[in-house]
């Protein structure tokens, strides 16, 4: 049997450049497909930060609602904004390999980092803004909301000095100026640079298809880091930043959570043999929890439910 898979997408320019993606990659191994774009409500409401939204997977539910319903057989998500528990009856159908992980600045000119005046700098995340805080603690961290392309004319716009992205994400619209500099100090969001196509549970078609796009070890690396989170988070977003890579057969971890004003943290790094990664991710978290990450995640639980 065959059929033509539809394709749920958002209508950002990166996320119809992700879905494109994965619709040639289909036709690569023979199934046909059709994109169908549908704007979400993380989309929809810019004017508050994300986290004041107090909602995990804004960027996603829309799609899965369209995918439940039967609108739609697949979706292509970042994998970053999934949120770590997926909904009843959709599952991970494909982790595409792994672009770029980390943040890069966007920035005017890069005198400020030279002088002593505190500098403005943007960003809606607070895992980015708790680790530019912690490193450059006189700085003022900004909001910034909207889709990637909205940033860059906001940063264009606004009297700041610079803006943090996905290298990733600025990639692949080729909007990544020349001179954006690549911030590895700041552990990235779990599974970012990773794209992951989700299906529902019982469409096998479908799963058989997208099953053919998995690159393991990206899966396993997104994995490990998205069991650090969700072991963490208990639902709430919070400054947390994680990295799995997997090299020689072996896979490097580390993992962060940070307090809001980036002052406090508690990390952990770990090498495991690939063959033993499974449970390291939820592992990892637990001994952040006993180390200081539980007293951690409590005020950021307080500070968030303050806002609601
Ligand atoms: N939060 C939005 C988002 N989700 C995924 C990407 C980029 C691609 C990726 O990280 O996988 C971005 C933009 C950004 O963080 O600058």
């Amino acid at each position: 049997m065959s059929k033509i898979i539809r394709i749920g997408t958002r209508d950002s320019e990166l996320a119809l450049w992700q879905a494109t993606t994965v619709q040639q990659r289909l036709a690569e191994i023979g199934y046909d497909s059709t994109l169908i774009p549908i704007k979400s409500a993380g989309d929809q409401v810019l004017d508050k930060p994300l986290y004041e939204l107090g909602i995990t997977g804004i960027f996603t539910k829309t799609l899965d609602v369209a995918m439940l319903k039967g609108q739609v057989d697949i979706a292509v998500h970042s994998m970053k904004d999934v949120p770590t528990q997926l909904p009843q009856g959709i599952v991970q159908g494909a982790v595409l390999e792994r672009a770029v992980t980390h943040d890069i600045l966007v920035h005017k000119g890069l005198d400020f980092l030279e002088n002593d005046s505190p500098s403005t700098i943007a960003t809606g995340s607070l895992r980015r803004k708790a680790q530019w805080l912690n490193k450059y603690p006189n700085d003022r961290v900004v909001d910034l909301r909207g889709n990637v392309n909205t940033r860059l004319l906001k940063l264009i716009e606004n009297d700041w000095q610079g803006a943090i992205f996905a290298k990733a994400g600025l990639e692949r619209i080729k909007l990544l100026p020349k001179d954006a500099v690549l911030l590895d100090w700041i552990i990235p969001a779990p599974a970012q640079g990773a794209m992951l196509v989700v299906a529902l549970e019982n469409d096998d078609f479908t799963r058989t298809a997208v099953e053919k796009l998995n690159h393991k070890e990206s899966e396993l690396a997104t994995g490990v880091e998205r069991d650090f989170l969700r072991t963490l988070e208990g639902g709430c977003t919070a400054p947390i930043g994680a990295l799995a890579r997997c090299e020689n057969e072996k896979l490097h971890f580390e993992g962060v959570v940070f307090s809001l004003d980036g002052k406090q943290k508690v990390e952990i790094k770990k090498t495991v043999p690939l063959k033993s990664a499974d449970g390291l991710g939820t592992m990892c978290a637990n001994e952040v929890l006993k180390n200081g990450g539980q007293q951690l995640m409590e005020s950021i639980r307080n500070a968030n439910s303050a806002l609601h």
